[in-house]
């Protein structure tokens, strides 16, 4: 996907009301000026909650000792079952789900890594399995469906290579949708021919003035981390993630210190945590939450009335999706864990595996409803 020929940020980096309402879009949809959240500024990450941050970032892999206890007591299991009175399987409320999508149109929602892929201890080895390609091919014949990933849009389209699809790269700040999708005046938006598709597509970069900066941040973060072994920088274009899973515990903190101080000269970037992965990003009043309804308004599917939306995800940076949904008592968010945590979704589902089995499961039930209805 060559997305050279683009421009858009003179478009999206001037949100004034005027240009607001010439897009056609809720104020609050483009409300992505610097946010006031600002985190305090951290001196100590080993006191500043960092560390606890990354130690808790992902399911620990269980060693023989772990299995060993698994024996001697099936607690964990209990824990889990009663975590899911809570979040209920998405797979045994497939009913309800289906039951309440009656006369509405369902639109699929998908996080890449950990929800479509299994979690690999190397980024770009996350490969989908062909069973899980089918089952997302399967879906986006009969629902509108988008990737949502904090990888950069390149790299999750080369990973998922459904052009069918739309997709929301950089957590949701790299946006692109075929022209002919949308229902709004577009008169403001970059249309471009995409390469690799052959076709016109709509785009929206709502932090495309960071590009120089995260660039610059991304060669100094490869540089101030090469001598950590394990340590690994990815440039997602809005984004950088500095991934420490094959990083050794005891190194941690110095990977955090590093950083820490790069981050100190960035007053207009900020990080947040993912799976053993600091990433650093715009302090702008975006994510995935935003991305969702932007979309879901793009494609004029924002009426809650006509249209259910599911967005499936496993990350902490799902929850901003999870809790437009929740709030907008619109859709179902749908947690992908293991192991029991806090969430905003209203459902689960355990693992990849599962995933699969619930988007097969929604393309059975859709044909034998168009079959019936024939
Ligand atoms: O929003 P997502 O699509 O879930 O992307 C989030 C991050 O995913 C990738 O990292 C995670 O998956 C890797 C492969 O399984 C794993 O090695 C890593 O520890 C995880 O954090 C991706 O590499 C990151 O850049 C994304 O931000």
């Amino acid at each position: 996907m060559d997305l050279s020929l683009v421009d858009a940020s003179s478009v999206f980096t001037d949100c004034t009301p005027t240009n607001q309402t010439l897009l056609g879009f809720h104020a609050s949809v483009f409300s992505h000026s610097i946010s006031k959240n600002k985190p305090a500024k951290l001196d100590d990450v080993r006191s500043n909650g960092w560390l606890d941050a990354m130690q808790s970032s992902s399911p620990r892999k269980k060693t023989l000792k772990d299995i060993a206890i698994d024996f001697a007591s099936d607690d964990s299991d209990i824990v889990y079952y009663s975590w899911m009175l809570k979040y209920p399987s998405a797979l045994s409320s497939f009913h309800h789900i289906v039951n309440r999508a009656h006369k509405k149109m369902i639109v699929i929602f998908l996080d890449y890594d950990g929800t479509l892929s299994p979690i690999v201890d190397d980024p770009n080895r996350a490969f989908m399995s062909i069973d899980m390609h089918s089952a997302v091919k399967g879906v986006a014949k009969h629902f509108p469906t988008a990737i949502i990933s904090g990888r950069s849009l390149d790299k999750v389209y080369e990973l998922v290579g459904l052009t069918e699809l739309f997709y929301a790269g950089s957590h949701g700040m790299d946006i692109i949708f075929p022209a002919k999708d949308t229902s709004i005046s577009y008169t403001s938006y970059i249309q471009s021919t995409n390469k690799q598709q052959g076709k016109e597509v709509n785009l929206f970069q709502p932090a495309k003035e960071f590009i120089p900066m995260i660039n610059e941040v991304f060669r100094t973060l490869v540089e101030v981390t090469k001598d950590i072994p394990g340590a690994f920088v990815e440039n997602h274009k809005f984004c950088a993630s500095v991934h420490y899973r094959n990083v050794e515990e005891k190194s941690w903190p110095m990977i955090a210190q590093c950083v820490h101080d790069v981050l100190k000269d960035y007053p207009r970037l900020t990080l947040t945590h993912g799976r053993k992965v600091l990433e650093i990003r715009p302090l702008i009043d975006w994510d995935k939450g935003k991305a969702v309804e932007f979309l879901l308004e793009s494609l004029g599917l924002s009426n809650t009335n006509d249209v259910l939306p599911i967005y499936i995800g496993d990350d902490r940076t799902d929850e901003d999706a999870f809790k437009v949904l929740r709030e907008g008592n619109r859709g179902y968010g749908i947690l992908v864990s293991s192991v029991p945590k806090e969430s905003k979704a209203f459902l689960s589902l355990r693992d990849t595996l599962e995933v699969k089995e619930f988007l097969n499961s929604l393309v059975i039930w859709k044909e034998q409803l168009s079959n019936t209805i024939i």
